[in-house]
């Protein structure tokens, strides 16, 4: 059983919170349970043009103070020439169109089990929210074949190889980006070596999360995934070249996080925000519907291993942790009951 299954399984939830709609039937109006009322509809603010996300050449050598200011001033940043090639980007993207396009009853071959963490489903935030969201996924950790193998079962290895391979790139990028950030708070890498620290050769935390947010008769008053903050370190998102994913700035409201060909989006999450001492904001985020275009996104989660210690960092004698020391299991375990309380949950 994977890592997160292990956490999830004591919190399982009932079938009719993972099986997702069924949006080819629909027309307008929408249906009463996937229209949110008007204080949830997704308003971009008129200051948006304030916006400024930053984007990072890899290759430059003021990467690190780019990432910074990304990640304090937003906890998002964009990135370019970070060594993905294009060709395993527009593959993973065109598998994730496939499966998505299968139909619904084919799709739940693989519906994620009750307690499980992985296969076809609606987001995990569901159960938080009154509305429905517009909105499919497919969860991946390490290998896709059980669940490839029930929606093609002559014809799977093709998704199974381009998924492995771009776990593989992903997992280079993240460790990079890892070293980047860390570099950027002034913490030693050596503070939050998972090998050593945990003294186990446990790997990190990843997961695979394709989401599919189909055509959608009335953008204005639906949602494609509801404001929240991703749990682990960071995601690294491929949201193809169609705009959809918003992040929320005190003093600013809503702004768009406009695509740039050939970058990746990379979300600081609530993890990084504990070990930032909350240097970092763990970043608010939505995705919104489009009328006429079908948009998908894939976004790898990366955290350390469950069973890691985690604590913030605190760099002088003067400042105090604002947060408890607890496991990685633990806090994905309060998140999962208690989703944006769950940091409040933990302050000193
Ligand atoms: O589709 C997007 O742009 C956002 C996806 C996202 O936030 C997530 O998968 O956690
Ligand atoms: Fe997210």
């Amino acid at each position: 059983m994977d890592a997160l299954s292990e956490v999830y399984k004591d919190h399982p939830l009932s079938l009719h919170e993972i099986t997702p709609f069924d949006f080819n039937s629909v027309q307008l109006p929408v249906p009463d349970s996937h229209a949110w009322p008007p204080s949830s509809h997704p308003v971009v603010s008129p200051n948006e043009q304030l916006s400024s996300i930053p984007v990072v050449d890899l290759r430059d050598h003021d990467a690190v103070e780019v990432i910074r200011r990304g990640c304090e001033t937003w906890g998002v940043f964009q990135v370019v020439n970070h060594g993905v090639t294009q060709q395993l980007v527009e593959e993973v993207e065109s598998q994730t169109r496939r499966l998505f396009s299968l139909p619904l009853r084919q799709k739940m071959a693989a519906l994620r089990t009750p307690g499980g963490s992985t296969g076809y489903g609606v987001a995990r935030i569901t159960p938080f929210f009154s509305k429905l969201m517009w909105h499919e996924g497919f969860t991946i950790i390490g290998s896709s074949a059980d669940h490839a193998g029930k929606l093609w079962p002559d014809d799977y290895l093709g998704f199974c190889n381009v998924m492995d391979e771009y776990q593989k790139r992903m997992k280079i990028l993240a460790e990079e980006l890892l070293s980047l950030i860390l570099k950027s708070l002034n913490i030693p890498q050596g503070r939050v070596n998972w090998g050593d620290l945990t003294g186990e050769a446990e790997g990190p935390t990843m997961a695979l999360q394709l989401n599919s947010y189909p055509t959608c008769p009335d953008p204005t008053q639906t949602i494609g995934l509801a404001p929240h903050t991703d749990s682990f370190l960071f995601t690294i998102l491929h949201q193809s070249d169609s705009d959809g994913l918003q992040i929320f700035k005190d003093g600013v409201g809503w702004v768009p996080v406009d695509p740039v060909p050939g970058a990746l989006v990379v979300n600081i999450g609530d993890l990084l925000h504990i070990i930032s001492n909350g240097q970092f904001p763990s970043v608010l985020h939505r995705a919104v519907t489009n009328r006429t275009m079908h948009r998908v996104s894939v976004a790898y989660f990366y955290g350390p291993p469950m069973d890691f210690q985690l604590s913030p960092v605190v760099n002088s004698s003067h400042e105090c942790p604002c947060y408890r020391s607890l496991k990685v299991k633990e806090y994905i375990s309060i998140r999962s009951k208690h989703l944006d309380r769950a940091l409040s949950m933990i302050r000193i």
